[in-house]
């Protein structure tokens, strides 16, 4: 384990917003927000001690995200999409503290450099970029076709082009690759174009997305992966995350409300919403209990002799 323990400055919060309002102007000085103040000191929430797999959970607005932020921000963890911040966000995680774990030989590990916080954000804004992308290649595509029309034609006329300078290196090359006998068409689009990536659906592309992302040893904070996921993808990335915490040397520390991956094994579980903070079984849960009690009073309809 790499991250062994992190501590929040909830003793702190009141002298953190005092010297936000000095430095604002004066001791009254105004403050937009006192956020991230609150939201953990309210459940006496100050230390959590990781494990392989560490579980935020809690329901809307309990603070799992802004944990996964702090923490990725205190760690300098590498990250795509920007997170929702506040004037008191950076001093807060300045005063948060945390301990590294120790490798086989009682030496501290430090972070692994390719470590990252991967949000639904981050999937959302790759889907769109491929969109963008291959919308661009495709209206080009339309512009391509008539150019290849073009150069045939004034290569059986003789008009070739000269190349003069770099001016002329777009048209030249152009008229080399339509000159190829090997290049159809369909080639010289592809080439000139350039080429479509192929996106499947939504759920597809996210869990591919974290295949691609994954890499050995290496620390992952992850909110709500589960986010366009059916419950068998659901399954497949659980099998996922297992595999690389148990044999790749992975850490991962996940804000869920899934119960696949709350039923995952080998993994701690912290439950924000209690009062003061505590680690809990996935069955104790109000969400997974959500679950039972739907399933329960249906129950009927799923067995075999009905
Ligand atoms: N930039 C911000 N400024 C002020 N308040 C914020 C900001 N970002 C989040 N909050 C508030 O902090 C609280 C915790 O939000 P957070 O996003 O961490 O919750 P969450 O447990 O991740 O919720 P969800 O499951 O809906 O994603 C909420 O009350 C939210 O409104």
């Amino acid at each position: 384990m790499y991250l062994d323990k992190f501590i929040l400055p909830i003793d702190e919060e009141s002298s953190l917003i005092e010297q936000r309002m000095a430095y604002n102007g004066g001791r009254f000085g105004y403050i937009d927000k006192t956020y991230p103040c609150g939201i953990f000191s309210k459940n006496r929430f100050s230390e959590l001690s990781f494990s392989k797999i560490t579980i935020l959970y809690g329901g809307n607005g309990s603070g799992k995200s802004t944990l996964l932020n702090l923490i990725a921000n205190k760690l300098e963890l590498n990250r795509i999409a920007p997170f929702n911040s506040s004037e008191l966000f950076s001093s807060y995680v300045e005063h948060c503290k945390f301990e590294l774990g120790l490798d086989d030989e009682g030496f501290k590990h430090r972070i692994p450099n390719g470590s990252r916080i991967i949000t639904s954000d981050d999937i959302f804004d790759y889907m769109l970029t491929v969109r963008t992308n291959n919308d661009e290649i495709a209206d080009s595509a339309e512009e391509i076709r008539s150019e290849w029309g073009n150069k045939k034609g004034d290569l059986k006329f003789g008009n070739t082009v000269k190349m003069n300078g770099m001016e002329d290196y777009e048209a030249l090359r152009l008229q080399v690759l339509s000159r190829k006998k090997t290049v159809s068409r369909r080639e010289f689009i592809r080439r000139v174009a350039g080429t479509e990536i192929k996106l499947n659906s939504n759920g597809e592309t996210a869990l591919s997305y974290f295949n691609s992302k994954f890499k050995n040893d290496t620390l992952y904070c992850l909110d709500e992966p589960e986010n366009s996921l059916s419950p068998k993808m659901q399954l497949e990335l659980v099998k996922m995350l297992e595999e690389m915490a148990h044999y790749c040397g992975c850490q991962f520390i996940i804000a869920t409300h899934s119960p696949f991956l709350l039923a995952m094994e080998f993994t701690k579980i912290y439950d924000l919403e209690a009062n003061p903070v505590d680690v809990k079984q996935w069955w104790e849960l109000e969400n997974t209990k959500v679950y039972f009690d739907f399933f329960n009073k249906h129950k009927g309809l799923f067995l075999d002799d009905k």
